[in-house]
């Protein structure tokens, strides 16, 4: 299990982008991970993964996040990870030689799904296709807990409802996953558990199951949560039209 308590990150200048966070990950959930633009998402997903210093303890099964089991975490980002001068197969190689757990089998399966030619450099693929790329790697790294942000950028309607298709296929009972997305209708029947960020704070945490059985979609809880304002864009609309007047 991950557990994440009293989390806060302040960036260099006083952005203060986390505050006080709580939350646990236990294995085999598939968790959606939503909020506003800026409301912190990235920055919890790299402050698990140590990429920047944080106030608050981070765990894995109750020891810290480090080199020595780190491997247990894989990271799908659209900053990307992988090397853009090496192809998929050079990938694979590296993979298969530098993790023990590595899924050649998943990797093999996904590239042939996302139909991404093997020999080619990834920098000469397109921006989905890298994120494809990026994806199939996480994935495919024999991790128990794989975070995404923001995965399908770039990708089409089929190929993002297909893969998401795909992947309760193929995930197993004890591989996490923890989604970070703004497409609410594509993932809300792939996903066990919603967290409701909202300026760097959890606003909620809520099992999908209890939100059908209240017969609730996501985007109803959402818009309740967030305390959407449906006026909004009338409001623009009219103070933009007095702006010509
Ligand atoms: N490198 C940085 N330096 C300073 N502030 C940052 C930096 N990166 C992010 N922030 C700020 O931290 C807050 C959280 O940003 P973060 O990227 O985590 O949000 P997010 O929920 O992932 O947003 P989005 O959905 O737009 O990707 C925002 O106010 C953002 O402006």
């Amino acid at each position: 299990m991950i557990t994440i308590s009293n989390l806060s990150k302040q960036y260099f200048g006083g952005n203060q982008a986390l505050t006080d966070m709580n939350l646990t990950l236990p294995r085999g959930e598939i968790v959606g991970i939503f909020g506003e633009n800026g409301a912190g998402k990235t920055t919890l997903m790299k402050c698990v993964f140590n990429f920047m210093k944080y106030d608050g303890t981070i765990t894995l099964d109750g020891e810290p996040i480090t080199h020595k089991n780190i491997e247990t975490l894989s990271f799908a980002t659209c900053e990307h990870s992988f090397f853009s001068h090496l192809s998929p197969a050079d990938h694979r190689d590296f993979y298969a030689r530098n993790f023990p757990k590595f899924r050649g089998k998943r990797f093999d399966a996904l590239m042939t799904f996302f139909e991404l030619p093997t020999d080619r450099h990834i920098g000469k693929f397109s921006v989905g296709q890298q994120n494809q790329f990026e994806v199939i790697c996480a994935l495919s790294q024999g991790a128990d807990y794989i975070f995404m942000d923001e995965p399908f950028a770039g990708n089409d309607v089929f190929n993002r409802e297909d893969f998401y298709k795909v992947l309760l296929g193929i995930l197993e009972p004890t591989e996490t996953v923890i989604l970070s997305t703004h497409l609410l209708e594509e993932v809300e029947h792939f996903i066990s558990r919603a967290v409701l960020i909202r300026k760097g704070t959890i606003l909620q945490d809520v099992q999908m199951s209890d939100l059908e059985d209240n017969g609730k979609t996501l985007m109803q809880f959402v818009k309740e949560s967030y305390a959407y304002q449906s006026d909004r864009v009338s409001r623009a609309l009219d103070a933009l039209t007095e702006d010509t007047q």
